[in-house]
């Protein structure tokens, strides 16, 4: 079982915490109204929408608890589907295959809760999917969802069900450790078995409710504890607070500050604007770097090309009551010329954030890192134009793959020779290499992972 209270970060860096340790309250009517929740939701995501926004719309109005429990269930599916489908696969006659979305679904809610929920039961786990599967319409598949699931209590759904990790371990990292066969072994290419088994281990694991303050970390701490939650630094030069035992939204309203992974954190601190420069942040939406960005420059434009990202992006700004301005603009015909620094946070397949965003491992598809890595270069040779003799770009992503970092900016440098690497020496970060490169690696730190380049333009001095 999952242990302990946990944050999961929506599209728009909302975050909704929940509890591992959910449990059946005796009343069955919540139960029945987070599992039937969970289920809307798995339909949704299996149509193609992505969890996150699934989620926020069919559970924004719940209450705490149900909403905490169809958490867990909604994302623990998505984030373990690889390791259910495997379980159910040897239960079911036939092969997932013959199923309908539907029926699959039920089976993997019934299955999860079998696998990691201590507090639900068996008998109950079971009885109420079968009782979920009557409610859908989905009767004459009843006695199917019973059988399986009846199968799986009696078979068990440990690790021994699974490849051996010994002789098999592609098929153990990409069963047990629910990834796709292909990132499983784009991974496998350039680590060892141990060091992919580590990051799959930190993609599984349910983030924790991470917040930067506005202002003086004491304070927000000493804050914090008043409302009855625990705060402590994150660490690694991040600036981020790790906080448990308060619930998000309590937490936005008492504290001045921000919901950010320290992953992410760290982009913008290794950013290191002048103090009292202007920085412009041209992929900018929802806004936490452009936020992070404030604390040190005189003035942010924060842009985005997304018309829908930028509502969320003012409010987050206007909440926290920093010095940026909002703007709808393309990164590639800037907004603004001169800034003593342009930050591009450009989109990227995500494969450091999958822990966050447990959909996503499922949606991409092999060629997707090469496909970013065109639409990346693009970005970054437009902006280049736009900055001055003397001034920085830093070029980011949330991703780890080479095409779309190191191979990125090694190709920039190579046709723009008047660019240099010039990492923030004075603020010694231990995840800058001696390249001068960022590079966060969940597996390593905990945190979402993230790449970033800081390129000085101009000769060396
Ligand atoms: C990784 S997200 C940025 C996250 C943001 N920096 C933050 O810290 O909250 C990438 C953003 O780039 C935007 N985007 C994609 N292509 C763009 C372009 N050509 N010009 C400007 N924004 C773009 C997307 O709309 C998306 O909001």
């Amino acid at each position: 079982m999952a242990g302990g209270s946990h944050a999961e970060a929506g599209d728009r860096g909302a975050v909704v915490a929940h509890r591992g340790d959910a449990r059946l309250t005796g009343d069955p009517g919540p139960d029945r109204d987070a599992r039937a929740t969970a289920l809307d939701v798995l339909a949704e995501v299996g149509r193609g929408r992505r969890l996150d926004r699934a989620f926020g719309v069919r559970a924004s109005a719940m209450p705490p608890r149900e909403r905490r429990f169809a958490q867990e269930l909604a994302y623990g599916v998505v984030r373990l589907r690889g390791r259910l489908d495997h379980l159910l696969a040897a239960e079911v006659r036939g092969g997932l295959d013959r199923l309908s979305p539907g029926v699959l679904d039920l089976l993997r809610l019934g299955a999860y809760q079998l696998m990691r929920l201590d507090g639900v039961p068996d008998y109950a786990a079971v009885s109420a999917t079968v009782d979920l599967a009557r409610e859908r319409g989905e009767g004459r598949a009843a006695g199917l969802v019973n059988a399986v699931l009846r199968a799986l209590v009696r078979n068990g759904t440990g690790v021994e069900r699974f490849p051996d990790r010994e002789r098999d371990a592609v098929g153990y990292l990409a069963r047990y450790g629910s990834h796709p066969r292909w990132l499983v072994d784009r991974w496998l290419a350039s680590a060892s078995v141990d060091a992919v088994a580590a990051r799959i281990e930190a993609d599984n694991a349910v983030p924790p409710l991470f917040f930067v303050p506005a202002g003086d970390a004491a304070e927000a701490e000493g804050r914090i504890a008043a409302l009855g939650g625990r705060a402590q630094s994150a660490g690694r030069g991040s600036g981020a607070l790790r906080v448990d035992e308060i619930d998000p939204a309590a937490l936005l309203a008492a504290v001045p500050g921000w919901i950010q992974d320290p992953g992410a954190a760290l982009v913008a601190r290794y950013a290191h604007p002048p103090s009292g420069g202007i920085v412009a942040d041209l992929c900018a939406a929802p806004g936490g770097k452009a936020l992070y960005l404030a604390r040190r420059a005189a003035y942010v434009v924060a842009a985005d090309r997304s018309a829908p990202r930028l509502p969320p992006l003012r409010d987050n700004v206007a909440r926290v009551g920093a010095r940026i301005g909002v703007v709808r603009a393309r990164a590639e015909e800037p907004p603004v010329r001169g800034a003593d620094l342009v930050l591009v946070d450009v989109p990227c397949t995500g494969t450091g954030t999958l822990r966050r965003h447990p959909d996503a491992r499922w949606r991409l598809s092999a060629e997707a890192p090469q496909e970013m890595a065109r639409v990346q270069e693009r970005i970054l040779n437009g902006v280049a134009r736009s900055i001055p003799e003397g001034g920085l770009l830093v070029y980011s992503t949330c991703a780890l793959e080479p095409e779309e970092n190191e191979e990125r900016v090694a190709a920039f440098l190579e046709s723009h020779p008047d660019f240099r690497i010039e990492p923030p020496d004075e603020l010694d970060l231990p995840d800058v290499g001696d390249d001068g490169l960022l590079r966060v690696l969940p597996e390593r730190t905990g945190f979402d992972g993230a790449f970033a380049a800081r390129l000085r333009r101009g000769a060396a001095m």
